[in-house]
């Protein structure tokens, strides 16, 4: 690509927004992002920024599709709080962590919202808790790099949208991810510059205690999932991938040591 001569390719564009369309120019803007408009508009109309990125994740996709591919950036955006990961043994308290976030700052935090092969659980919603999916759909939508990480976790498909993700950051809100070590490694390598949190038990006893009295499991999933703790507990204690790990002993303790990690 030449500096400030307008072109005709139409790369993949990692993100919702804008839709790749026929007709669309790019022009290189300094050395890091492209100003999209609108090729028979007169006068221009300014479509968007994309940024060009050059990380991993982008490099991959790149390779895996054979065509260029840069990130969308809506805009010039100033100061952004990083995204936060936070992972750990299923049953470890996550989700009540999670919560209580969301409930205490409503208008700071915005959740992830992951898609899931899984079935819904009694009181879950749709579009709220997950982005409950068929797997041929999900498979798909993988395929045509809709997301920026998915994993096999406990039997199922789980995954994060790009658009899960934007979702958030347009509500101008800092976004919490609610995934798994293999997610997270995934993330991490994305161009998703991510606070990793990872959440203990204070003992395999007391992990296993709450997956069964939390009662939304059968005997074989718990099961399952007691396995996979063990393999989780031992990565996310060791891998290096963890800015910060917690133990969820009580639970107002472990709230505020997390709470303390944002300020
Ligand atoms: N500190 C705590 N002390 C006692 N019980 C807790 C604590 N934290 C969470 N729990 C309870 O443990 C159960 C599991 O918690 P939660 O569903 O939040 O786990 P999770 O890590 O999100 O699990 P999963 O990965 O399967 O979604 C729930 O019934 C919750 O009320
Ligand atoms: N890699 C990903 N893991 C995810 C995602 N969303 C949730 N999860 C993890 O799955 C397990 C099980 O969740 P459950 O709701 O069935 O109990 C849990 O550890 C989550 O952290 C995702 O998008 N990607």
């Amino acid at each position: 690509m030449i500096y400030g001569e307008i072109f005709r390719t139409i790369p993949m564009v990692l993100g919702t927004k804008p839709k790749q369309c026929k007709g669309h120019s790019a022009m290189l803007l300094g050395k890091d992002r492209i100003l999209i408009v609108r090729g028979d508009s007169s006068p221009m109309i300014v479509l968007g920024f994309l940024r060009l990125v050059d990380t991993k994740f982008v490099r991959q996709q790149r390779e895996k599709f054979d065509t260029e591919v840069v990130a969308w950036s809506k805009g010039v955006r100033a100061h952004a709080e990083k995204p936060i990961n936070i992972s750990g043994p299923s049953g470890v308290g996550k989700g009540t962590l999670v919560s209580k976030l969301m409930k205490d700052f409503p208008s700071m935090f915005g959740f992830s919202v992951s898609h899931t092969t899984r079935a819904p659980r009694n009181k879950e919603k749709d579009g709220v808790h997950y982005h409950f999916t068929d797997r041929i759909v999900m498979e798909k939508e993988i395929k045509a790099g809709k997301f920026l990480e998915f994993a096999s976790v406990h039997g199922n498909l789980y995954g994060t949208s790009i658009e899960a993700v934007e979702v958030v950051a347009d509500a101008g809100k800092r976004c919490i991810l609610d995934i798994d070590v293999q997610g997270a490694r995934s993330v991490k390598a994305s161009s998703l510059e991510a606070i990793f949190i990872f959440i203990c038990p204070p003992s395999f006893e007391e992990l296993e205690k709450r997956l069964r009295e939390r009662g939304t499991e059968t005997e074989e999933q718990i099961q399952k999932r007691l396995q996979n703790a063990r393999a989780e507990l031992e990565q996310g204690q060791a891998s290096g991938l963890f800015d910060h790990i917690l133990v969820n002993g009580d639970l107002e303790t472990c709230y505020e040591n997390l709470k303390v990690i944002f300020y």
